[in-house]
């Protein structure tokens, strides 16, 4: 990891620039991936499966033996963990559905707003190098709280051809009835564009890599919904001198272990912090099953020593974190000056893994520094909102002279009629 003291101001962007800037290869990649499965269907999902995996698969829906299967070959912990995982998702994801409440505006204008799931929705699952089956309920339970009628899920299978279990498991326990054994951007287009074995979709969720957020981008600009662009995981540790280095070296690494491509970052306001964390990552480096990988992440990274804490805020602002943990004496207050974060975790006891399994917070966040403007999933991703109104012969007359005004001042003669004449009756 590059230790970086006081940056200049000026070079902040450049410091904090994400690894992997430049995808123009990866684009023109995806690109040829959508015009061929959106041309020849589950044909080149097959083909693209079998040249980007190696998998060979002649049907991609998982069967309901594969499912029984599944539902045997996990522990009986793994299912209490999920089962608990999953209820304090629901629990936290329910208090976001509101009931519409009508406002009236002047006497007779009723207006109001209602919330209406969207009927198609895909979920992606990645699973190219860790099969994140806490992802599955961290998109399919705000997708059932939300109303969605037809949920469809693609997940990347392993070298046999099966969908790991625990994906399956926590499948079934949010519902989740037709699961696609495919991954990468040709599973992007397959729900975007449908296929004879995969359904189309009207908005398309869920994390992956460079690949799979490349596709979401891409297929956006066809008129396919996305919740957001995720993709490599990101932390920044915000850390003063109470700091507790092992956990900021576990938090770190926690995320380093993501891919080759994520990016993890320390800010602090003391050099002697920064120093005891990078042992206390060698440290722990060796005892990890994703070393090489972790080791990779941590060349992209970086540690930044800044004059104060203020400048340390402005930083991490500036940063946009997907996941930004604050280890500082005064974490609570600092918590209220960030605007830029996909998730905080506050204090030396709130590791970001708690909110990537379950504390019930939505792990599908913004990174490349789009939480500048994007929030992580909600309920909210996976609805739309639906205004209406109702106007009383009484709620017209008290309107009619402001549209009127305001219609014939922009020309629009026909607008304006559509009052006057039910005002002339
Ligand atoms: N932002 C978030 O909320 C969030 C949440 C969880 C995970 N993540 C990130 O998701 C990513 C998961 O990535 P992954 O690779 O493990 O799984 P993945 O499922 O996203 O991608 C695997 C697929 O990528 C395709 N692929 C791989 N190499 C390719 C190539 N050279 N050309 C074309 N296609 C190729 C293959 O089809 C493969 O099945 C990680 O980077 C992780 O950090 C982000
Ligand atoms: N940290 C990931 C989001 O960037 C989510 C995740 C899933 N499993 C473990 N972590
Ligand atoms: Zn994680």
């Amino acid at each position: 990891m590059q230790i970086l003291i006081n940056p200049d101001r000026k070079e902040w962007k450049n410091v904090l620039q994400r690894p992997y800037a430049d995808n123009s290869a990866v684009l023109k990649t995806v690109q040829d991936v959508l015009t061929d499965v959106k041309a020849r269907g589950d044909e080149a999902v097959k083909e693209l499966t079998k040249k980007f995996t190696g998998v060979a698969l002649d049907r991609f829906l998982v069967s309901a033996e594969e499912n029984n299967a599944a539902e045997n070959k996990v522990t009986g912990e793994l299912k209490q963990a999920i089962q608990q995982a999953r209820k304090n998702i629901e629990v936290f994801h329910a208090k976001q559905l509101n009931e519409p409440e009508v406002i009236e505006t002047l006497p007779g204008i009723q207006c109001w707003r209602k919330s209406a799931g969207i009927e198609k929705v895909g979920l992606y699952i990645p699973g190219g190098t860790a099969p994140l089956f806490s992802t599955v309920l961290m998109l399919a339970v705000p997708a059932q709280l939300a109303g969605c009628k037809e949920i469809v899920l693609c997940t990347p299978c392993d070298k046999e051809g099966k969908v790991h279990p625990a994906i399956l498991y926590a499948a079934q326990q949010c519902g989740i009835t037709k699961v696609f054994k495919i991954g990468g951007a040709q599973a992007i287009a397959a729900m975007a564009f449908g296929t004879k074995s995969v359904p189309a979709v009207y908005k398309i969720f869920g994390p992956g890599n460079q690949y799979v957020t490349a596709a979401k981008q891409l297929v956006q600009m066809q008129g396919i919904a996305i919740d957001m662009p995720a993709g490599p995981s990101e932390v920044c540790v915000l850390a003063d001198e109470t700091a507790e280095a092992k956990f900021v070296a576990a938090d770190l690494l926690s995320q380093a272990e993501h891919g080759v491509d994520s990016q993890v970052l320390l800010v602090s306001t003391g050099l002697s912090i920064v120093n005891k964390v990078q042992q206390e990552v060698e440290k722990q480096l060796s005892n990890l099953s994703r070393k090489e990988i972790a080791v990779k992440a941590l060349t992209n990274s970086k540690a930044i020593v800044v004059n104060n804490i203020d400048e340390a805020i402005d930083l991490v602002n500036e940063y946009a974190a997907e996941h930004l943990i604050i280890s500082c004496k005064d974490a609570d207050a600092i918590a209220e000056r960030i605007t830029n974060a996909g998730s905080v975790f506050i204090g030396n006891y709130s590791p970001e893994s708690v909110g990537d399994y379950a504390s019930g917070t939505n792990h599908t966040l913004p990174t490349n520094g789009f939480a500048k403007a994007y929030s992580g999933v909600s309920v909210d991703s996976f609805v739309k909102k639906i205004t209406y109104q109702k106007l009383s012969e009484e709620g017209l007359k008290n309107i009619a002279s402001t549209v009127v005004q305001m219609a014939e001042a922009e020309g629009l003669d026909a607008h304006a009629n559509a009052v006057k004449v039910r005002m002339a009756e």
